[in-house]
């Protein structure tokens, strides 16, 4: 048994799903009247994100459970220790990753919200799942809370906030990354800059397209 498998966090993760999906985020008026245009604009816009980001809060909008089941294998083949995630919302690829740091004997894992309601909702998921202790809250833009205090060497970044800064939050975290560190970015098709520097080795990245619009990326020693 691991830690992903066992209560209370199976048990936790299927009922956060069961609530995601009955509460689907295109009901929220942010999609109302938005052409799929307007909705790629808003998605790779540098200055827009914090309204946007803002109208979605009371919405989970968390990875897929296969994509979760890929952070766990991946925090687990590399024995993380320590973790970066930009984006927490409600806390679900948190779980994942903290119970890979459980299992590999502990650790530490920063993740970065804006949105207060989410953080307090996050720190309840993360207690109740007992991985709390495990977790640095990080509350306010990531631009900012992200570019201070990282540990000595980082050995995942989970990308999964505003799509637009991916390549931004990669400056902050860059010079921590190990040799091999793996870097995994969700819907990163919305934010081309970080797809053109993750994919030339001569930044230092090797870095593939992998599934459910994930890129998956390491970075070279
Ligand atoms: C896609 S959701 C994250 C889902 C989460 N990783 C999961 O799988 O459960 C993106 C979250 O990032 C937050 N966010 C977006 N841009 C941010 C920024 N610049 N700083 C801090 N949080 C940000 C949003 O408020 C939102 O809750």
């Amino acid at each position: 048994m691991t830690t992903l498998s066992s209560a209370p966090v199976a048990p936790l993760l299927t009922r956060l799903f069961a609530e995601a999906d009955a509460n689907p985020p295109t009901r929220s008026p942010v999609f109302a009247g938005t052409t799929g245009d307007g909705h790629q604009l808003m998605m790779r816009s540098k200055t827009e994100y914090r309204d946007f980001y803002a109208k979605l809060k009371d919405y989970a909008l968390a990875v897929s459970p296969e994509v979760g089941g890929l952070l766990y294998m991946l925090a687990r083949a590399t024995n993380a220790r320590a973790v970066v995630e930009f984006g927490t919302s409600f806390g679900l690829s948190t779980i994942y990753l903290a119970a890979a740091l459980r299992d590999n004997g502990g650790g530490q894992l920063i993740t970065s919200e804006f949105e207060p309601a989410k953080i307090a909702r996050a720190k309840a998921n993360l207690a109740e799942a007992k991985l709390v202790d495990l977790v640095e809250f990080r509350e306010g833009d990531a631009l900012k809370t992200l570019a201070v205090d990282l540990p000595e060497t980082i050995d995942l970044l989970l990308l999964d906030g505003a799509k637009a800064l991916y390549s931004d939050i990669l400056d902050r975290v860059e010079d921590r990354l190990r040799p091999g560190a793996i870097l995994i970015a969700d819907n990163a098709d919305y934010c081309p800059e970080y797809l053109e520097r993750v994919g030339d080795v001569a930044n230092g990245y090797m870095s593939m397209p992998f599934t459910d619009d994930v890129e998956l990326s390491i970075r070279l020693g």
